[in-house]
């Protein structure tokens, strides 16, 4: 099976309007799980990683699979509140509303290599977030890579020197 066919689309979810791309169908499938991990695997083969952020929800599950298969760390980017220890934060607006993503700020080594993993590349307000937060930690961004890319949405040009890849597109 392509790994398009693990994903459902639902019109009109969280509001009209909106084609929300649903994951869970995927995740749920141990054959398509396993697929969609070993294909990003092999889409940031040819960096140099040290370590693997992503956000918080989903990017969890997309970026701490990917960091066991890579036999790195895994740095959760958290919703505003969630992290007991000092953090930096920022806010931003995505497809449906806005938040803010907290890190702890002894979360990255000065230095150190750091590629952001999501599900998902939309407007690219989180996405570029996180990668202004890392900056801020002095981790050096080597890449950005989602499942999806909603190419529609333009997010790329919100991450002009960061190497985006991605393994799917849609265009609504
Ligand atoms: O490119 P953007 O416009 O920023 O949108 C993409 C983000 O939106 C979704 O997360 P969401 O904030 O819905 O949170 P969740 O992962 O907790 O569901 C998705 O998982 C991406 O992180
Ligand atoms: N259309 C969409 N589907 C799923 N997740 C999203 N996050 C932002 N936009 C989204």
């Amino acid at each position: 099976m392509n790994l398009k066919d693990y994903i459902r689309v639902i019109p009109d979810f969280p509001e009209a309007g909106i084609s929300f791309k649903d994951i869970t169908t995927l995740l749920q499938n141990g054959a398509g799980y396993k697929k969609a991990i070993d294909e990003l695997k092999e889409l940031v083969a040819h960096l140099k990683i040290d370590v693997i952020a992503g956000p918080e929800a989903r990017g969890f599950v997309v970026g701490a699979p990917l960091a066991y298969a890579l036999g790195v760390g895994f740095i959760p980017i958290r919703k505003k509140g969630k992290l007991p220890y000092e953090t930096i934060e920022a806010g931003y607006n995505l497809e449906y509303g806005n938040d803010s993503l907290a890190m702890h700020t002894d979360a990255i080594q000065k230095g150190q290599n750091v590629l952001i993993a999501d599900d998902l590349l939309a407007t690219g307000g989180t996405i570029s977030t996180s990668v202004n937060l890392v900056r801020q930690l002095g981790g050096n961004i080597v890449g950005a890579a989602f499942l999806i890319e909603l190419t529609h949405l333009n997010g790329r040009e919100k991450l002009t020197d960061v190497e985006v890849l991605t393994l799917l597109s849609y265009e609504s």
